[in-house]
């Protein structure tokens, strides 16, 4: 599997679907997120789909387990590959979130967001480090039976160990020398797939870049030649 997956954080359904076939044959898939569902709905999603990339859905839900429940389960037409939850919403959500998604669609639980450091969660009153925070709700997204987790590449390591048959997906990815943004945690392509990364998310070094295809291919070239093995 081609583990890149663009980020296409756009409310403009053509641009979006001008990146997604841009980058077809060279990312792994496309993933839409709140900025695009909001302002396309379902609609957009299928006209991105259209692309034949697979496309994962971020829409990281968090609520109580029966309204969660019910809207994976009015999104399910959809077929996401991924489709996220905040793993702090609780064992019974993320239970319910995969029991009301397709198969074949890989339910992850957000641990900590990317954005965030270890004063941001200080702020929220979780004391400690992020690694700490996500080794405890990585634990509780495997209790739950759901498939994985989304974390940094900070802690991919630690969790894929706990975790040997999780689904693990990257965020705050950025190549060496990029700008890194509003992502606090990040970590490049090579060290977060060397350290167990199932999926990269990638969104702007890729979609601002002036030539995106050009910017995957420059990405593909800083992996070594397993990990770029599906990227043409
Ligand atoms: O912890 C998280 C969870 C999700 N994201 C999402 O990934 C992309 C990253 O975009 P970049 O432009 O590469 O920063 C974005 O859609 C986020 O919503 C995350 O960054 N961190």
């Amino acid at each position: 599997m081609n583990p890149i997956f663009v980020a296409i954080d756009t409310p403009d359904v053509h641009r979006a679907a001008a990146l997604a076939r841009d980058l077809r044959g060279l990312a792994g898939g496309v993933k839409l997120g709140l900025e695009f569902f909001c302002a396309n709905g379902e609609d957009g999603v299928l006209r991105i789909a259209e692309g034949q990339l697979p496309v994962f859905l971020d829409l990281k839900f968090h609520d109580i387990p029966n309204t969660v429940g019910k809207a994976v389960a009015a999104i399910a037409h959809l077929q996401p590959a991924v489709l996220t939850v905040h793993a702090a919403g609780g064992r019974e959500m993320m239970a319910a979130a995969k029991a009301a998604a397709p198969p074949q669609t890989k339910v992850v639980g957000v641990t900590v967001l990317t954005s965030l450091d270890q004063s941001d969660l200080a702020a929220t009153g979780i004391t400690g480090a992020p690694d700490e925070q996500v080794r405890r709700l990585t634990d509780l997204a495997r209790e739950a039976g759901i498939d994985g987790i989304v974390c940094s590449g900070a802690e991919v390591a630690a969790a894929k160990k706990a975790w040997p048959d999780g689904f693990f997906v990257v965020p705050g990815v950025r190549p060496a020398g990029a700008d890194v943004g509003d992502q606090k945690r990040v970590a490049t392509p090579r060290e977060a797939l060397n350290d167990g990364a199932s999926i990269l998310v990638i969104g702007r070094p890729i979609t601002d870049a002036a030539n995106p295809a050009g910017a995957m291919r420059e990405i593909a070239a800083s992996l070594n030649a397993e990990e770029a093995r599906y990227i043409a």
